[in-house]
C-alpha cells in the first residue's frame, strides 16, 4: 500500500515507519518535529517537514491508500496544565485531517487512540465497551477525535481502525523513545540506574493498590507495530473499528521499578513524592477484539520490553551524551 505516517518521526511512528518498510509497503512521512527526530526517519522515505494542518497539500492528486495517524501532544501531566494546546493539537489537528481524507478520497485510516479514554473503570479488564470517562485533557481530545472518526465513517466510506494503547515501551529495529522531556516510567527509569537522573520520583505510593503505586498494562513496540500493519485491511469501507491493545497484565510502578533492577543488575535511586494529576489508579487491557479482528497476539513480555529500551537508551546516550 502507499501509506503516510503523519507524527513518523516520533517515538511509535518511527518504529511503526520501519516494519511498514519492512513489508514491502511505501512510506511518506509528514511530522513538525515538535517532539520527533528527522533522524528517526529512515533513510530513502520521503519526509515533509509541516504542520498536520498542510496534509491535504501531501494527499492532493496523489493515491494514498492509507493514512496512519500518530501525531498529537500525549501527556497526561502537560494536557491538565495546557488544555488548549491539546485541544488545539489533537482535535483541530485531526480535523483538518479528516478533512483533508475525506476530500481526497483516502480510503483507510489507523489512528493511535488510547487507554486514557476510559479514565477510572470499575471493572476489569477494560473492553472497548467499558465507559469512556477521561481523568484528563490528553484522555478526553483522543475521545473526541475517535467520536469524529465514527461520525465520518458513518457518512461516508472511509474504514478506519482507532487502536487504543496502554502503555507503549521497547524498542525495535533500531527505533525507540528519545523524548527531549521525558515523562515516561520505563526510560526515566534506566536513566535513574544508569546515573544519566538523579534518581526516579515515585507519583504517589498512597494509591488503592497492593503496593500503593499505580497499575498500567505494558505492551512492547514491536507488537503494536505488528497491530498497525494488520490494522490497515481490518476495517470494511464505512466501519469504525476499535481495538484495544495491550498485553492484559497489570504491573505497578514499584514492580516496574524492580524489572529495571532486576535486567540492568543495578540499584535505583528512588523517592516518593506527591500523585501526579491526571493519572488514573488502574489500567488493564482486555485485547481480544484485536485478536478477533486483526489476528493480533502480543510476543514480548515486561523483561523483553525494559532489556530492548535499556539497549537503546544506551546506545543513544553514547551518541547524544547529556
Ligand atoms: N507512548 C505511549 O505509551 C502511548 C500510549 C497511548 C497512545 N499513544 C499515542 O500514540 C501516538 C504516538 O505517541 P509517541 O509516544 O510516539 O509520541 P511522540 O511525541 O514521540 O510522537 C508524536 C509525533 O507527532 C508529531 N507531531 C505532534 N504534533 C504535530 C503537528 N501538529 N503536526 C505534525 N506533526 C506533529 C511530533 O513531532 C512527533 O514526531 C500519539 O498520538 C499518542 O497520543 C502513545
Ligand atoms: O517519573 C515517573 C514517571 C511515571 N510514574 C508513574 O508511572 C506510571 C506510568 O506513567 P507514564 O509512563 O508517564 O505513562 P502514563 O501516564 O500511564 O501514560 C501513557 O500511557 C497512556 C495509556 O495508558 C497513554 O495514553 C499515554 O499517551 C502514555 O503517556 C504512572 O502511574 C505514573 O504516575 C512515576 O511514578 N514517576
Amino acid at each position: 500500500m502507499k501509506t503516510l505516517v503523519v507524527g513518523g518521526a516520533g517515538y511509535i511512528g518511527s518504529v511503526v515507519t520501519r516494519l511498514l518498510i519492512q513489508d514491502g509497503h511505501e512510506v511518506v512521512v509528514l511530522d513538525n518535529c515538535s517532539t520527533g527526530h528527522a533522524d528517526s526517519i529512515p533513510a530513502g522515505v520521503r519526509f515533509v517537514q509541516a504542520d498536520i494542518s498542510a496534509v491535504g497539500e501531501v494527499l492532493a492528486g496523489a493515491d494514498f491508500d492509507a493514512v496512519l495517524h500518530f501525531a498529537a501532544k500525549s501527556l497526561v501531566g502537560e494536557s491538565v496544565a495546557h488544555p488548549s494546546l491539546y485541544w488545539h493539537t489533537n482535535v483541530i489537528g485531526s480535523r483538518a485531517l479528516l478533512d483533508a481524507i475525506t476530500e481526497h478520497g483516502v480510503p483507510r485510516l489507523v489512528f493511535s487512540s488510547t487507554a486514557a479514554v476510559y479514565g477510572e473503570p470499575d471493572t476489569f479488564p477494560i473492553t472497548e465497551d467499558s465507559p469512556t470517562k477521561p481523568t484528563s485533557t490528553y484522555g478526553a481530545t483522543k475521545l473526541a477525535v475517535d467520536m469524529m472518526i465514527t461520525n465520518e465513517c458513518a457518512a461516508t466510506e472511509l474504514a478506519a481502525v482507532s487502536l487504543r494503547y496502554f502503555n507503549v515501551a521497547g524498542a525495535a529495529w533500531g527505533a525507540g523513545e528519545r523524548h527531549t522531556t521525558e515523562t515516561h516510567l520505563i526510560p526515566i527509569a534506566l536513566d535513574a540506574v544508569a546515573g544519566r537522573r538523579d534518581k526516579l520520583n515515585i507519583y504517589g505510593d498512597d494509591w488503592p493498590t497492593p503496593d500503593g503505586t499505580p497499575i498500567r498494562d505494558y505492551v512492547h513496540v514491536a507488537d503494536l507495530a505488528r497491530a498497525h500493519v494488520l490494522a490497515l485491511t481490518a476495517a470494511h469501507p464505512g466501519e469504525h473499528l476499535i481495538c484495544n491493545l495491550g498485553n492484559g497484565n497489570g504491573f505497578s510502578v514499584k514492580q516496574v521499578i524492580a524489572e529495571v533492577e532486576r535486567v540492568t543488575g543495578l540499584e535505583m535511586p528512588v523517592v516518593s513524592g506527591p500523585r501526579r494529576a491526571g493519572d488514573p489508579t488502574r489500567l488493564v487491557a482486555s485485547a481480544d477484539r484485536a485478536r478477533e479482528r486483526l489476528g493480533w497476539e502480543p510476543q514480548h513480555d515486561l523483561r523483553q520490553m525494559v532489556a530492548d529500551a535499556w539497549e537503546f537508551s544506551n546506545s543513544v546516550a553514547a551518541q547524544e551524551p547529556r
